[in-house]
């Protein structure tokens, strides 16, 4: 028994499933979760010494590589200041001043623990602000276990099976609309019948949760469109492509302009941070200035405040991006052809430092019913593959994967290298 079957065991009989989250539990895939005890920089360690070069980044946040010293080093100063005061501090300030300069959309910002919260402030916010009910998600879109955005979704909601979770009241369920993600017309439709009671749009304006999809060209533009037409919020849910697909995000990548954004993952550094903003006249709708509610015990709390400003400063520097961009091409132009030589139909795509892999001969994947169609038994056993060789994927056909500026051009190589000795038992 590896010391990680051990631990499995010993924390099912006192945590759901033995973990504090749910795709995390390798369900989709299969076998015993890894349980990890260090990491630095690309590099994860487990309890049985192993090292993994990995492709999670804690579902994200770690963009400048695990245990980054500049962000230790932010930490042990604040640790030395007080951990928490419930009170103002001047590097709330500092972060948020950051945000609205990296975010120009965004006029004002309000900080909460995770991108859950964001999302669900920002629905709540946009519904206060029109003084209507109805929201319009995508299927295969994920925001987080808000009950009004667990209706068809993404991400461990699809792994595990359960896109409309037990426990959301019918009557609340009713007031989220799905459509078609990348698919405009059925934006307008359903506009065309509930238009006039549709409070806001939320889209991840790069699909993460369902593998990874850019949107096509118009489609962006065209929810813009039809949210001005008809006084709606357009709410881009940036938690996971926020200051990754580029430094102002999706919408500075794509050129198109929220009225709302959620953020998460990276705006913390790696400790739990999330935070939505946006224009000037809802925002401050906001408690205490306009009379919609939301409050936080631990919010914009200190030492995440300067781990997330931290990891800001660094993705600032300039050429960041492009590195973290090259590195994700070289990833995915090395696995493309690794597939080709292998013989396994393989479709790689993304953006910035995101990546998808789909085990299907189609070529670019731009719905989500295509992303069903996929061949996820394969996907499973490419991931195993990998993980016996020491490279940690996420353990779900229906995640993006993400590279770090940690990752090495040799990081790379090596990966390609492993992928397709894996891929070529996959036949
Ligand atoms: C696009 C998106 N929105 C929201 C969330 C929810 O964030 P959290 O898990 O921090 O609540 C996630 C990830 O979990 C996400 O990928
Ligand atoms: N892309 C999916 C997530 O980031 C979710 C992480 C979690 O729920 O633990």
């Amino acid at each position: 028994m590896t010391r990680s079957e051990a631990l499995f065991a010993e924390a099912q009989k006192y945590i759901p499933g033995g973990v504090n989250s749910p795709v995390r539990a390798f369900k989709g895939v299969g076998g015993t979760p890894v349980f990890f005890k260090s990491a630095k920089g690309a590099y994860l360690y487990d309890e049985d010494d192993r090292r993994y070069t990995d492709y999670v980044g804690s579902w994200g946040p770690m963009i400048t590589g695990h245990s980054d010293e500049r962000v230790l080093a932010a930490l042990r100063e604040q640790l030395d200041q007080g951990t928490g005061f419930g009170a103002p501090t001047e590097v709330e300030t500092a972060m948020a001043r950051k945000v609205c300069e990296l975010m120009p959309s965004i006029d004002l910002v309000r900080m909460v623990n995770s991108g859950t919260e964001a999302t669900m402030s920002a629905v709540r916010l946009a519904r206060g602000f029109t003084g209507r009910d109805k929201i319009v998600k995508f299927e295969g879109c994920y925001h987080g276990h808000v009950d009004s955005l667990l209706v068809k979704a993404g991400s461990g909601a699809l792994t595990m099976g359960v896109p409309n979770s037990p426990g959301i009241p019918a009557s609340l369920a009713e007031h989220t609309l799905t459509v078609r993600y990348n698919d405009i017309d059925s934006v307008r439709e359903v506009f065309r019948i509930h238009g006039d009671a549709i409070a806001a749009v939320i889209v991840e304006p790069v699909a993460g949760n369902m593998n990874c999809i850019p949107p096509l060209p118009g489609f962006l533009e065209g929810l813009r469109e039809v949210c001005d037409g008809h006084g709606s919020v357009l709410i881009f849910d940036e938690v996971m492509s926020g200051f990754r697909v580029a430094l102002g995000g999706a919408q500075a990548h794509y050129g198109v302009t929220p009225d709302l954004t959620a953020l998460g993952k990276i705006i913390g550094g790696g400790l739990p941070v999330g935070a939505f903003g946006g224009k000037r006249a809802i925002m401050e709708m906001l408690s205490p200035l306009g009379p919609v509610y939301q409050a936080g015990t631990l919010s914009g709390n200190p030492l995440a405040m300067r781990a997330g400003l931290t990891v800001l400063n660094a993705i600032s520097e300039p050429g960041f991006h492009d590195r973290l961009g090259h590195m994700a091409q070289r990833l995915m132009a090395g696995l493309s052809a690794a597939a080709g030589r292998a013989g396994i139909p393989l479709q790689v795509q993304g953006v910035g430092g995101m990546f998808g892999l789909f085990f299907t001969d189609k070529g670019p994947i731009a719905h989500f019913d295509e992303v069903m169609a996929c061949d996820t038994e394969r996907f499973n056993r490419f991931f195993h593959g990998m993980l016996d060789k020491g490279f940690y994927l996420a353990p779900s056909a229906f995640e993006a994967g993400f590279v770090s500026a940690a990752h090495t051009e040799a990081d790379i190589d090596d990966t390609v290298l492993a992928a397709e000795s894996v891929l070529q038992t996959l036949g």
